[in-house]
């Protein structure tokens, strides 16, 4: 099994030798980041041949499933809806919304990830992916919407994220924050890490609640991007938390101990 330290040396010395995480991602989110204005700098740098020969897709764990309650159906359909394509004149129309697909490692969004993810530390999952149990824990989905540089996550809050009596642990609520907020910098400006995360808790959120996280780009300089973010009901009457998030791009050598 290949572990981080020969995943170093490979860096260091083998054929990955100078690679920017952005090489490795796949062709769909390669396609994501070559429409957004801002990423004309990483993008210049980026080959569109894949790396490796051979792709697979992982699963999407963001599909319906039996633990949805009839609520996360509603707001899901809804905004299935929007993703849609249109035929107007006989040619195919696509709307600004995608829904993202949600893979239980990182690393998945990579071209040849699949493999990648049996090869570096194999037994590790995304920490909101990581429970078998349907409806146990985060149930969720991200739509995008590339031309307003925002997203929006439905998600149900299962019964293992108690904190106060009832009520969902205001850590799994900032997980689901930094997941969503982090999903938009990454889709907007490639490899990310979160450097900074603020919020406010409004109102105490009951546990199966269904939930909207919307989170939108403020704005990106240099290498720092930042994004906002409310966490509201389905009908955006109550408010849960307000939230804002910094986000810092990073090249592959930063997740292997160099700073390059
Ligand atoms: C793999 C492919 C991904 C592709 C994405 C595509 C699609 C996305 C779809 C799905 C993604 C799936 C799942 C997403 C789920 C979850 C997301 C979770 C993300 C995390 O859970 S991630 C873990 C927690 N995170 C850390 O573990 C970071 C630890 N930390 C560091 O690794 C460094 O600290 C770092 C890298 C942050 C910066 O380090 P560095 O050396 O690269 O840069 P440096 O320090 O020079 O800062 C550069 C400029 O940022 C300013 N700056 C830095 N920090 C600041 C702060 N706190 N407040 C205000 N400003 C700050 C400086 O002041 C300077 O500003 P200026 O340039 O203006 O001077």
């Amino acid at each position: 099994m290949l572990g981080l330290s020969v995943m170093r040396r490979l860096l260091i010395s083998g054929g990955m030798r100078g690679l920017r995480l952005q090489q490795l991602l796949s062709e769909e989110t390669l396609r994501h980041l070559q429409t957004s204005p801002h990423n004309t700098r990483h993008i210049s740098v980026i080959s569109t041949v894949s790396l490796w020969p051979f792709s697979s897709q992982p699963r999407d764990f963001s599909q319906p499933n039996s633990s949805w309650s009839p609520e996360m159906h509603k707001v899901y359909d809804n905004y299935n809806a929007l993703c849609d394509t249109d035929i107007e004149n006989g040619e195919e129309k696509r709307g600004p919304w995608r829904k993202l697909p949600s893979y239980n490692r990182s690393i998945k969004y990579a071209t040849g990830g699949i493999h990648l993810s049996k090869l570096i530390q194999a037994k590790a999952r995304l920490f909101t992916r990581n429970v078998k149990e349907q409806g146990a824990t985060f149930e969720y989905v991200v739509f995008v919407n590339k031309e307003e540089k925002r997203c929006v996550c439905v998600f149900q809050a299962g019964r293992l994220l108690e904190g106060a009596p009832g009520h969902v642990h205001g850590g799994a609520i900032a997980t689901m924050i930094d997941t969503v907020t982090g999903t938009l910098a990454g889709f907007l400006s490639g490899p990310v890490m979160t450097a900074n995360l603020n919020i406010d808790y409004r109102n105490p959120m009951p546990l199966g609640s269904v939930v909207l996280i919307h989170s939108a780009l403020d704005r990106i300089e240099g290498r720092k991007t930042y994004i906002t973010c409310k966490v509201t009901s389905t009908d955006e009457s109550k408010l849960y938390t307000e939230s804002t998030a910094l986000f810092v791009s990073i090249s592959v050598g930063h997740l292997f101990g160099s700073r390059n």
